[in-house]
């Protein structure tokens, strides 16, 4: 195993009572790497990032999260990565700024380092005229950006995004992988879930899990080779067929 690896996961499984809802998986992921992590739903994807967030405790295996044991080190583990899903992202009923300062103070950065990312931050999403505004008088594409920068604010090695793209039209989801490539760009790791099958081929590898077990892992190419299909859409489809 290569030390590139920040995430590392060996038959991590978890049980609700007697079913199974992630499977003995394995992977590795690469330090800057897109990580797709597909699957229907129900496949068992959350559950699964629950446990290498160190929030869940799993039925069995192992997982480290940057360098860090996902049983003994959580606490390491949450001031390693970052976070952001369709369903929690920020405050509606704080403005931009306010967000970015609350979780900024969550993060443990000084005052100072607040003060000076916020500006930065704003400056580049271009908000200058809204960051006095209310997150929920937003439109949800531009919350879902602000989010993002909002969960690299600490500088973590891993961004977890669960879904982070949901119900956020064509155009927006465009500048948001923009976002992506960009941090993965400078090093940061990302593993996505997403439904979107184009967000899928904009990764550089892709995991599909089906009742909790991965059963496929390859770079979009290479699946689509596989399977001797078009598109990723095509790939998810024989896959979830069973
Ligand atoms: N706390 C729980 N207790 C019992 N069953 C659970 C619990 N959490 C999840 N499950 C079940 O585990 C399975 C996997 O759920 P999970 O939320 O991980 O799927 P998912 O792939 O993230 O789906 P989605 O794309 O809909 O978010 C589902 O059948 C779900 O009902």
């Amino acid at each position: 195993m290569s030390n590139n690896n920040v995430i590392k996961v060996k038959d991590l499984t978890k049980m609700f009572g007697d079913f199974i809802a992630v499977n003995a998986i394995n992977f590795e992921v690469k330090k800057g790497e897109i990580f797709g992590f597909l699957g229907a739903n129900g496949a068992g994807k959350t559950t699964a990032i629950k446990m290498l967030i160190g929030i869940s405790h799993p039925t069995s295996g192992n997982a480290t999260i940057a360098g860090f044991d996902i049983y003994k080190n959580t606490e390491d583990i949450k001031k390693n990565i970052g976070y952001m899903s369709q369903k929690f992202a920020l405050y509606d009923d704080l403005t931009v700024r306010e967000n970015i300062t609350f979780f900024g103070g969550i993060y443990g950065l000084s005052r100072k380092r607040i003060k000076e990312k916020s500006t930065t931050l704003i400056k580049e999403l271009g908000l200058e005229d809204v960051s006095k505004n209310l997150v929920g008088s937003l439109p949800l594409g531009w919350k879902q950006k602000i989010a993002f920068s909002v969960a690299l604010l600490h500088d973590p090695k891993i961004v977890f995004l669960d879904e982070p793209t949901g119900g956020v039209d064509p155009i927006t989801r465009r500048q948001f992988w923009e976002m992506i490539y960009k941090a993965a760009h400078q090093g940061t790791t990302i593993f996505v879930t997403t439904h979107y099958m184009d967000e899928a081929e904009y990764c550089d590898r892709v995991s599909i899990m089906v009742n909790g077990k991965i059963e496929a892992l390859n770079t979009p190419k290479k699946l689509k080779s596989q399977f001797n299909v078009e598109s990723m859409n095509d790939v998810f489809l024989n896959l979830a067929r069973g």
